[in-house]
């Protein structure tokens, strides 16, 4: 469905830089995941993503538990795994993920795929709300998928393209 034109980066070239890594994971699966999420969403618009190891990028991706310095702790294993910020100066974009989670690169039960969390909440970090579509990435709810060939769904390919297209 289309967006109104929220909160957008006003610019095609967005960076992000990951602060700090779960133990749950190899880093190279994380860089992986993250790099893949971007990837998503890149082909579908005119964006290009930077990875930054220094300083302050548009999108700074972090792991933390419980109180971690914003309005919106985590809760624990369970319950939320994930909160991003929608574009603007300071926090906005930001993305930070529930450290008390099992991260995986896999498609298990046992724990939440790293790559689909982030791709999703990388979806608000551009400016994404919700879908109501039951299969869309930005549908409020997860669901264990094989990510090994992952696509995006119409509805999200409508919606980013409703703010960056
Ligand atoms: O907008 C919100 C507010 C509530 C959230 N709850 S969550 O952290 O449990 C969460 C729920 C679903 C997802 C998700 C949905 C579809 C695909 C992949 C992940 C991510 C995080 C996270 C979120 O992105
Ligand atoms: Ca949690
Ligand atoms: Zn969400």
């Amino acid at each position: 469905s289309t967006f109104p034109r929220n909160p957008r980066w006003k610019k095609e070239d967005v960076t992000y830089r990951i602060l700090n890594y779960t133990p749950d994971m190899l880093q190279a699966d994380v860089d992986e995941a993250i790099a893949k999420a971007f990837q998503l969403w890149s082909s579908v618009t005119p964006l290009r993503f930077t990875r930054l190891y220094s300083g302050d990028a548009d999108i700074m991706i972090s792991f933390a538990s419980g109180f971690h310095g914003d309005f919106y702790s985590f809760d624990g294993p369970g319950g939320t795994l994930a909160h991003a910020y929608p574009p603007s100066s300071g926090i906005g974009g930001d993305a930070h993920f529930d450290e008390d989670e099992n991260w995986t690169k896999f498609t298990t039960y046992s724990g939440y795929n790293l790559f689909l969390v982030a791709a999703h909440e990388l979806g608000h970090s551009l400016g994404l709300g919700h879908s109501n579509v039951f299969g869309a990435l930005m549908y409020p709810i997860y669901t264990a998928k094989d990510t090994r060939n992952y696509r995006l769904h119409q509805d999200d390919i409508d919606g980013i393209q409703a703010l960056y297209g």
